[in-house]
């Protein structure tokens, strides 16, 4: 799979802050890559160098073949882009919201108005589409505007807080569009979040980001195993149970009476040998438990913070966006 967008050193400075700081990453066509970090992490100064909104200061980026600074205009024409804030104008209906952006991109009428419903059905809006998006809920307010940056036929769809302010049940419910767009276009799909759930469910790879430094990328399983393993818990029935499996390679093993706990690199491989050896030696355990470590941990142990402490920022930014949205 090739990749559809590499940055280089890519850097943004405001006076003495580094806001993105030498970032390094590639991101390949038709995945969802999560950038995840806590408000000022640098997510959103990122997504503005590569959508050509901000220069950097230094380094640079590829997307879609062309340069962010070189050929800006290229690179324009190769994405879209669904902000923090609302775009859409609300005295139009959803329908002529999008006839309006695809007049902007000069689309021929007949496409525009076939690109349109196909969009506006993607996103289960079809009977909404001729109302003002004033009489709109939070939740398709979101999705008018998610498609609203894909209008033009973009290969890369940015992200920006994609679910800041929706509660919990209209956030999830928008996961399953966001897959939809992914799955029935094709297109790559840039997401910001400090929502863990959101990354994990939506990402194919993600980017932990903090203090303007990518400091981990991977698969959302491959940042739970730089933990340092899964952990499997048995209640047996005696002690002599226990040393029977006493030996048992693990990288610690801790005893507790008739409990033993296993910490292991990886328990899917290893669980076929821990019930061989039970089974051969008629083990039948009270209890048995097998932990893996969350995206969490993950975050807490690469950024030394927990994600979810809640800033005032982003109670501010929640709050104005609960504003205009019920306007
Ligand atoms: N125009 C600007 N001038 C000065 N500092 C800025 C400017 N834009 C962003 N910053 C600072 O750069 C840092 C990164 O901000 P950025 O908005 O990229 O973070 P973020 O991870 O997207 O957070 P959020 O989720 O709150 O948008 C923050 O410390 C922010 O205050």
């Amino acid at each position: 799979m090739e990749n559809i967008i590499e940055t280089k050193n890519l850097t943004k400075i405001y006076k003495n802050l580094r806001a993105v700081d030498n970032l390094n990453m590639t991101v390949r066509s038709g995945e969802i890559f999560g950038l995840l970090g806590q408000n000022g992490a640098g997510k959103t100064t990122t997504i503005k160098m590569l959508t050509t909104i901000i220069k950097p200061t230094s380094g640079t980026a590829i997307v879609d073949g062309h340069d962010i600074v070189k050929e800006s205009m290229k690179v324009r024409d190769s994405i879209g882009i669904v902000p923090q804030e609302l775009t859409t104008d609300e005295d139009l209906s959803g329908y002529e919201n999008l006839m309006l952006i695809a007049d902007f991109y000069n689309i021929k009428k007949s496409d525009a108005r076939a690109k349109a419903l196909e969009l506006l059905k993607m996103v289960d809006l079809e009977d909404a589409a001729r109302r003002p998006v004033s009489t709109y809920s939070g939740g398709m307010r979101k999705r008018i505007e998610l498609i609203a940056g894909l209008v033009h036929s973009p290969k890369v769809l940015f992200l920006d807080e994609p679910t800041l302010g929706l509660d919990v049940q209209t956030r999830t419910n928008l996961w399953s569009y966001i897959k939809a767009i992914k799955e029935n276009l094709g297109i790559t799909i840039i997401l910001t979040s400090h929502y863990l759930e959101e990354v994990d469910a939506l990402a194919d790879h993600i980017a932990i980001i903090d203090h303007g430094r990518l400091l981990k990328v991977g698969t959302s399983e491959e940042l739970k195993e730089g933990l340092g393993g899964d952990i499997i818990s048995m209640e047996l029935n005696s002690e002599s149970e226990v040393n029977l499996l006493k030996d048992f390679p693990a990288k610690e093993t801790s005893i507790n009476g008739s409990s033993i706990r296993f910490k292991v690199e990886n328990s899917d491989a290893i669980l076929p040998e821990l019930m061989n050896i039970l089974y051969r030696n008629h083990i039948w355990p009270r209890k048995m438990t097998v932990e893996k470590p969350s995206l969490d941990e993950a975050f807490l142990e690469y950024t030394g913070r927990k994600i979810n402490d809640e800033t005032p920022m982003d109670y501010v930014k929640t709050m104005n966006y609960m504003r205009r949205i019920s306007r």
